[in-house]
């Protein structure tokens, strides 16, 4: 059974401590392809929302200290709990207090997935990348060198989107080709993607070894190939119809659909 299929059967709760830009697009996108989305944030309840939920997303989109602090107890929660957590680092490199409050999260909670654009991973990592607010600049790097480094630094799988998409554990690495640049023009684009992310890692065994890495690499297929077929049936229509007809994608896109237009490679 593909992961599509089983987040469709097993309707995963996923906690998301995410920014206020994207919360209702998140929502909507997660209660699009069958998951359950719970979006918690009071101190007095993370800890117990993290370690009842299926998977745990955290983003720093419009972080303040009241949220980082969020996301620390949430994260911890989820790690005592062995609940897994995605971790979005929106914006890292942009100001000092976000990459400082990434580079923190990662030190005080084992991160599961690692999902960002380049210059968000490579800044959560020490390397230089230019940002411009939350959206990746130039940079000399080498995207699946920042990738797998990333992965071996902080022990966990990685997912740096961009025109092409890469994913790797630090030992095996995909690139999945499948997506539309008109997702940059909708924001929560990224992070709506991270919560997918969340649900498919959610239904993955985590014993079984490679299956975590398989569901992020097929989320992120799946993803692209919703926006792949957004973009057609709105083509002309501009982007405020594409981000209605890419929630319906979301909850239209089948696993055949998926085992049938993926372009996946092993690199
Ligand atoms: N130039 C591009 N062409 C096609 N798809 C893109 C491009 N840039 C980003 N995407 C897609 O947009 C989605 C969000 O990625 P990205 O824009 O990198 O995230 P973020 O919003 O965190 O910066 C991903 O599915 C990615 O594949
Ligand atoms: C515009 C903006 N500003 C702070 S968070 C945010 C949303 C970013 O979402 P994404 O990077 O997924 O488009």
């Amino acid at each position: 059974m593909s992961f599509l299929a089983k987040v469709q059967a097993q309707n995963p709760l996923v906690h998301n401590i995410t920014n206020m830009v994207v919360t209702n697009f998140t929502a909507n996108g997660l209660l699009a392809l069958g998951a359950s989305p719970f979006m918690a944030y009071a101190h007095e309840e993370v800890t117990d929302v993290a370690a009842m939920a299926s998977a745990v997303v955290l983003n720093i989109g419009t972080l303040d200290p009241y949220t980082v602090e969020a996301i620390l107890q949430a994260g911890r929660s989820a790690n005592q709990a062995g609940v897994p957590v995605v971790f979005d680092p929106v914006g890292a490199g942009a100001t000092p207090y976000r990459t400082e409050s990434a580079i923190q999260i990662t030190e005080h909670v084992q991160i599961d997935v690692l999902r960002g654009n380049v210059a968000e991973v490579a800044n959560v990592i020490g390397e230089q990348w230019h940002i411009k607010g939350v959206d990746a600049g130039a940079g000399e790097g080498n995207m699946v060198e920042i990738a797998k480094q990333a992965a071996r630094q902080l022990k966990c799988i990685v997912a740096i989107t961009g025109e092409k998409d890469v994913v790797t554990d630090g030992n095996t690495t995909y690139t999945i080709a499948n997506s539309h640049s008109i997702l940059t023009r909708v924001t929560g684009g990224g992070c709506l993607l991270s919560a997918v992310v969340g649900a498919f890692i959610a239904v993955a065994d985590p014993i079984e070894s490679q299956e975590r890495l398989n569901a992020v690499v097929e989320a992120l297929a799946f993803y692209g190939i919703a926006a792949e077929i957004a973009y057609q049936q709105t083509a002309g229509q501009g982007t405020g119809s594409f981000q209605i007809e890419f929630i319906n994608q979301l909850s239209l896109v089948t696993p055949d659909i998926v085992s049938t237009h993926s372009k996946i490679a092993k690199v």
